[in-house]
């Protein structure tokens, strides 16, 4: 890993009203680092990933960004364009609900050659063999290509939202509880691919998740949130089998004895 943070996120607060969303959370996130943010329904981690995303104006706080050119640019003071700019290739979004990701009534292949076209991309006869390798990539056979993602599985569209996100060659992840909703088998089955992807790729990715085996897995770092408030952080292995906290102690117990 370099010593540089890809991210450095500071004292990020949003208050909705009177009620705390997330508070006063740091953190840097190193290249090719996977972190999990964990915690009970309402605890804050989605808040708090769409500040750090900015598709939510955090209420004080910062978060800077290591730019390709080695510059640090503090994306609250971007423009509009800007942050379009680096959502569209140099970030993805995992959606928990793939709908929200895909364009559902175009085909598969469009879905991923599409994100390829607008970062410049313009000959059909490459966009279409990328689109095809990248459905390969993510378990889809090449001939669902022209299949609308409405056609597909939930399985399937998961990974072809995921095709789409990490096409364009991002360096940072975000993905919201992203096996959430799944069959336990077909969970079993993305994690591993998306384990897979992030090593290969060596991409940075910020998870969120209630679910601690998901945590474990694809995490090497872990941020165990309460309240809106981050009560203990540390290297994946050392929170879920050493955890300090009772919170977090009781949360690792809960877990084991399902
Ligand atoms: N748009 C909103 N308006 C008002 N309060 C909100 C809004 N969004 C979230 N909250 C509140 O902020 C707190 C944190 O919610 P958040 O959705 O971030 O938690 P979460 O851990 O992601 O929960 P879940 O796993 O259920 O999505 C909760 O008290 C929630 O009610």
């Amino acid at each position: 890993m370099s010593d540089t943070p890809l991210l450095k996120v500071k004292d990020i607060s949003k208050f909705y009203g009177s009620r705390i969303g997330c508070r006063n959370v740091s953190f840097d996130l190193w290249p090719g680092e996977v972190l999990a943010i964990v915690g009970e329904s309402g605890s804050g981690k989605t808040t708090l990933l769409n500040c750090i995303s900015t598709r939510l104006l955090p209420t004080t706080g910062s978060v800077e960004y290591h730019m390709r050119d080695e510059t640090y640019r503090e994306l609250f003071r971007m423009n509009e364009a800007e942050r379009r700019f680096l959502m569209r290739t140099d970030w993805g979004f995992v959606h928990q609900n793939p709908a929200d990701g895909l364009r559902m009534t175009v085909s598969a292949g469009a879905n991923v050659g599409e994100r390829l076209m607008a970062i410049g991309n313009r000959h059909y006869g490459n966009i279409r063999a990328t689109a095809v390798d990248w459905l390969e990539r993510v378990e889809i056979d090449a001939d669902r290509i022209d299949d609308q993602p409405r056609a597909f599985s939930g399985g399937m569209r998961q990974r072809l939202q995921i095709a789409r996100n990490l096409v364009t060659g991002p360096r940072l992840v975000f993905m919201d509880e992203p096996t959430g909703g799944l069959d336990v088998s077909v969970q079993a089955r993305l994690l591993d691919l998306v384990r897979g992807l992030v090593n290969d790729l060596g991409l940075s990715a910020i998870i969120v998740t209630h679910d601690l085996a998901v945590a474990r897995l694809l995490s090497h770092r872990m941020m165990v949130m309460k309240d809106g408030v981050v009560i203990e952080h540390g290297l994946t292995d050392r929170v879920l089998d050493d955890p300090r906290e009772p919170y977090t102690q009781l949360l690792v117990s809960s877990i084991l004895q399902v």
